[in-house]
């Protein structure tokens, strides 16, 4: 097959199928050649999807271009060169409001047919790629989850690792610290990122509803069964079940799940009949496990089944420096969602960095947007923060900055002010990360040679 691409061919007109067809072929492409468009769709089924078909509008059996031009959606999306008789620039205009690529006006111009074609060819080449790229792209998911620092570079590489695979993760850690975002990149990045993503809260469902709420039940299987419903087992079968809170799975609950997770079966609630699955199964929990095992609240052996991999999460107090870049994703997500902008003052951001954020990313998300909500013109300040009745005292505002800042005195230019100030953040950050380059630029909102230029300049290089 010539890798210059295959192109179909469709004209009633022998004489142009031939001299078409080897102006073509001479040039390197693979061509067909059919007379009608029933000819055309058998070609696409028999010898596979065109790169490109060159369709004449008038053929049999009608003769009739509207007729013609309703069958391009049947040619699968490909390009469509509308090759008119008579100049019938009307129709071909009305051919590429129709989704046609382009048309070329008989006689024909070899050098002509040649740049069309080779330029619908290239449009053909590109959409594949970037159709390829987006279904292989390994980075869209774990990208999701947000931080520089070394706990959440380690999260995004194990993502990154076991997401392919269809090994059981257990997500520990506390609550609010993207437990459920880790568990979605990992179905996003897998091989069942098409099928579903089913979320189960085992604590936010009554115990004696969990059975049927995950297997399914029969009519007349208990008071109320009144129909058959399909479980949600069933509903993500081919993709992932999320057990959020499997701590609070009940205790009866946990032996059913553990013959679903030996055997891959299970009965509908009153069914008799055996009903398999194919899932992989993500956990998560921010309780002690270990703790709820010594009590008698959780099964070891269901504890063995779920943990396959275990992915661990930290509290936001402990990487204080995935601060900034959260508020920056935030604040991305939001001006998106709002079409506005939004300003971080510097004695916002050392606010926001200090905090104990005891509900983690979650409360501090929340608090982003409760003070988005607030900021005039989009300027996110002490003063909003204030007023949503936060505490701002003086301690909370020393950090990175303002340990060392100065009353500002108009005894420098503005320019060296800035400079001064520039040279300040610059080391705070280069101290904070132990001066790695590519973590402080990100800190900075720089770029990694951004940074290192400025370091040449101010002569900060040690
Ligand atoms: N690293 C992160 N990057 C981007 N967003 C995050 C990150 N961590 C948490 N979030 C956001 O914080 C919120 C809470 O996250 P998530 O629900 O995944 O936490 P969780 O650990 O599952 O919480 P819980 O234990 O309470 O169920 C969500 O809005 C999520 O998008």
């Amino acid at each position: 097959m010539s890798d210059h691409g295959y192109i179909l061919l469709v004209d009633d007109e022998p004489a142009f199928r031939e001299l078409a067809g080897g102006w073509l072929r001479q040039q390197g492409f693979r061509v067909k050649t059919v007379g009608s468009t029933d000819e055309a769709l058998e070609a696409k089924k028999s010898q596979g999807q065109p790169d490109l078909v060159l369709l004449d509008l008038s053929l049999p059996p009608y003769f009739d271009p509207q007729k013609t031009l309703q069958t391009m959606p049947e040619f699968g999306g490909c390009p469509v060169i509308i090759i008119t008789g008579h100049a019938e620039r009307e129709l071909s205009l009305q051919a590429i409001s129709q989704g046609a690529w382009d048309f070329i006006a008989k006689p024909i111009d070899p050098e002509m047919l040649a740049v069309v074609v080779k330029r619908a060819l290239a449009k053909t080449r590109l959409e594949r790629e970037v159709e390829r790229l987006q279904e292989t792209s390994p980075k869209l998911g774990s990208e999701k989850y947000i931080g520089i620092s070394d706990s959440a570079q380690r999260v995004r590489s194990l993502i990154e690792r076991i997401a392919p695979t269809d090994v059981r993760v257990l997500v520990t850690g506390p609550s609010g610290t993207g437990k459920e975002v880790i568990s979605r990149a990992l179905h996003d990045m897998s091989p069942r990122a098409k099928k579903p993503f089913v979320s189960v809260h085992c604590g936010a469902i009554p115990a004696e509803l969990l059975e049927s709420e995950l297997f399914g039940h029969v009519k007349g299987a208990f008071t109320g069964a009144d129909k058959d419903k399909v479980g949600l087992l069933k509903l993500a079968d081919g993709g992932t079940l999320f057990l959020d809170e499997i701590g609070e799975m009940p205790v009866p609950m946990q032996v059913k799940m553990l013959r679903v997770l030996q055997e891959g079966s299970y009965f509908r609630v009153g069914a008799r009949e055996l009903e398999s699955i194919d899932v992989r199964i993500i956990s998560a929990t921010n309780a002690d496990l270990a703790q709820l095992i010594a009590s008698g609240d959780f099964r070891e052996d269901l504890y063995y089944r779920i943990k396959g991999v275990n992915i661990e999460t930290q509290a936001l107090h402990m990487r204080q420096e995935d601060i900034p870049v959260l508020l920056k994703h935030f604040i991305a997500a939001l001006e998106t969602h709002q079409s506005r902008k939004f300003y971080l003052s510097n004695e916002a951001l050392q606010w926001f960095r200090q905090r104990p954020w005891q509900g983690n990313v979650r409360e501090l998300k929340n608090t982003l947007e409760s003070v988005a909500a607030i900021a005039v013109a989009g300027q996110i300040s002490l003063t909003e923060i204030q007023v949503l009745n936060y505490d701002v005292t003086p301690q909370s505002r020393s950090p990175i900055l303002t340990s060392e800042e100065k009353p500002v005195a108009f005894t420098h230019s503005l320019d060296e002010q800035v400079q001064e100030l520039e040279i300040k953040l610059i080391r705070k950050a280069l101290d904070t990360t132990g001066h790695n380059k590519t973590q402080s630029a990100k800190l900075l909102g720089l770029s990694r040679q951004g940074l290192i230029k400025k370091i040449e300049r101010y002569g900060l290089g040690s």
